[in-house]
């Protein structure tokens, strides 16, 4: 995949520029819903340009605090947080920050695809459009470079304006990707995002995330041990709504130092 700095679409941008690329920063983050503590502070730095693994048993979290980073919890009903996550230096839980603009920089990728109901085209360029970008050519350009990006344009690109949901799970998957990473964000967040899968797909999408990872963050939650094994950099090990454990994955994985990881790890409870 060509460098997405030389390769920015969008106008305004800042990649033609030098750019540094930002962490997310967790501090002292505590969510809660009705009178429950779900989130327990927590402290963690997410770096971009890694893959970063969140583990766990159910219930323990990992979806609310994925679903934190980009502020969906707005949408959760009698939610209260405090602390903060800050995104490029940027409090995005500061009452005054644009949210459009902080979903930008930072992509969700579901579990199971959610293409628009729309052609595979359009799935492409929707986000585009509402970031500005104008011009069939360069749309047309936008929609073969991210296809290619993530492996699909030599299998749709005969089929551009079908409909999406004609593309199997596996592809509609890849095609929310592409359509994520057209808007160019600085990370994608991904909620067990092959598990809905077959097994070629899945790992079809755990190569992409392997390259993907040269140019953006990639923060996954994840049920399956050996996929973060396979493709984590840094591990964040949660339980019962707070981090447990977190560091490179190598260590985390060979040498865990609480005993809840080491149980976890060892198949103890799930
Ligand atoms: N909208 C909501 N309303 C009430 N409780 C919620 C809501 N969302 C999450 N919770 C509760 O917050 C806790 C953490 O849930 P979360 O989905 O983040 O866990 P998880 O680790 O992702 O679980 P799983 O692995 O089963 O998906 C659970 O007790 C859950 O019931």
């Amino acid at each position: 995949m060509k460098s997405k700095i030389s390769q920015s679409f969008l106008p305004n941008n800042k990649f033609g520029e030098i750019h540094n690329p930002f962490s997310i920063k967790i501090k002292n983050f505590n969510l809660y819903i009705k009178d429950q503590h779900i989130l327990k502070d927590i402290n963690v730095e997410i770096p971009n340009r890694k893959i970063t693994c969140i583990i766990g048993p159910s219930g323990c979290g990992k979806t609310t605090l994925l679903k934190s980073i980009n502020r969906l919890t707005d949408t959760i009903y009698k939610v209260k947080i405090t602390g903060n996550i800050l995104v490029d230096n940027e409090d995005i839980y500061d009452k005054n920050v644009e949210i459009t603009h902080i979903r930008k920089k930072i992509g969700l990728l579901s579990q199971r695809p959610t293409p628009l109901p729309m052609s595979i085209y359009d799935n492409i360029t929707y986000g585009c459009k509402i970031h500005g970008v104008r011009g069939r050519k360069k749309l047309d350009q936008i929609v073969e470079y991210y296809l290619k990006a993530v492996g699909l344009w030599e299998e749709i690109k005969n089929r551009l304006h079908t409909s999406a949901s004609s593309l199997s799970i596996g592809q509609q998957q890849r095609l929310c990707l592409a359509r994520g990473l057209a808007v160019e964000p600085e990370f994608i967040l991904g909620d067990e995002s092959t598990s809905a899968l077959d097994p070629i797909s899945s790992n079809t999408i755990e190569k992409l995330f392997l390259d993907l990872k040269k140019e953006y963050g990639i923060v996954l939650v994840t049920h399956t041990l050996t996929q973060a094994l396979r493709i984590a950099d840094n591990v964040i090990f949660m339980y019962l709504g707070e981090i447990v454990e977190q560091g490179e994955a190598q260590e985390v994985f060979n040498n865990p130092k609480n005993v809840l990881t080491q149980k976890y790890l060892s198949g103890a409870f799930s």
